[in-house]
């Protein structure tokens, strides 16, 4: 699809999108919530991407104006942010998150923790039935120092579950990946559902060594999921 609107949802399905073009088509409605003089926050990966470009466009326009970003400002200069838009990783019916595969689950929690409303963008492959049900990562930052005893222990909370934890690497040495806070990353993988999140959260944040993990719990306002059927605007 041709770079710029997105098409009524209406004519989505006449044409053959591609999984970018959807996340384009979620990033440009959440941008419609942004009003002039608002604090925003602004999240990362290649959906926000979108959002963040479309803003930019909108400013040189003038069709907006004194917006303040952050992370480009920051919370101890703007502790109430009006607004966040950000991707996700997975979305279960109850519009909670798993966040952080591109690993910046933990300022983007401070952040979309600090602000009014949180809108959610996504195309529908990111829809699950539970958290964790795509069988990808579950992120969880951890300090350095011995991580793989933190590992372990993430590792057996989750054991009814089938959870393996993994270290997060890069690159063929398998380097490990560190965080902008200078952490680590282990990725928890389930077969099965975690049962309650509210449990599953304060469990894993009991353990010392953890510094926070991706399930954004009851944090969304509104999901805006693209599809090749068109545009779905869940609220909470
Ligand atoms: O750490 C990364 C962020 O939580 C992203 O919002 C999330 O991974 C979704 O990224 P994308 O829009 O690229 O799928």
């Amino acid at each position: 699809m041709e770079a710029g609107l997105p098409l009524p949802s209406s004519s989505l399905s006449q044409l053959i999108l591609t999984q970018d073009d959807l996340k384009k088509i979620a990033a440009y409605k959440a941008v419609e919530y942004i009003e002039s003089g608002m604090v925003l926050g602004l999240g990362t990966g290649s959906t926000a991407k979108h959002a963040v470009d479309r803003i930019g466009k909108l400013l040189r326009q003038g069709k907006l104006k004194d917006i303040v970003g952050i992370p480009t400002s920051n919370l101890d200069s703007h502790p109430v942010v009006d607004l966040a838009i950000d991707g996700a990783d997975e979305v279960d019916p109850y519009l909670n998150l798993v966040k952080g595969r591109g690993g910046s689950l933990l300022r983007e929690k401070m952040v979309e923790g600090a602000c009014k409303k949180f809108v959610v963008i996504v195309d529908e492959s990111k829809l699950v039935n539970y958290i964790g049900g795509s069988g990808l990562a579950m992120p969880v930052e951890v300090i350095q120092f011995c991580w793989k005893f933190t590992a372990s222990r993430l590792q057996n909370l989750f054991q009814e579950s089938g959870c393996v934890a993994k270290l997060r690497t890069l690159g063929e040495k398998a380097e490990p990946y560190v965080t902008d806070n200078g952490n680590y990353i282990i990725d928890l993988y389930f077969k099965q559902s975690i049962g309650d999140l509210k449990a599953a959260s304060d469990s894993i944040l009991q353990i010392a060594g953890v510094v926070e993990h991706g399930m954004f719990i009851d944090m969304a306002t509104t999901v805006i999921v693209a599809g090749e059927l068109g545009l779905i605007v869940k609220n909470k």
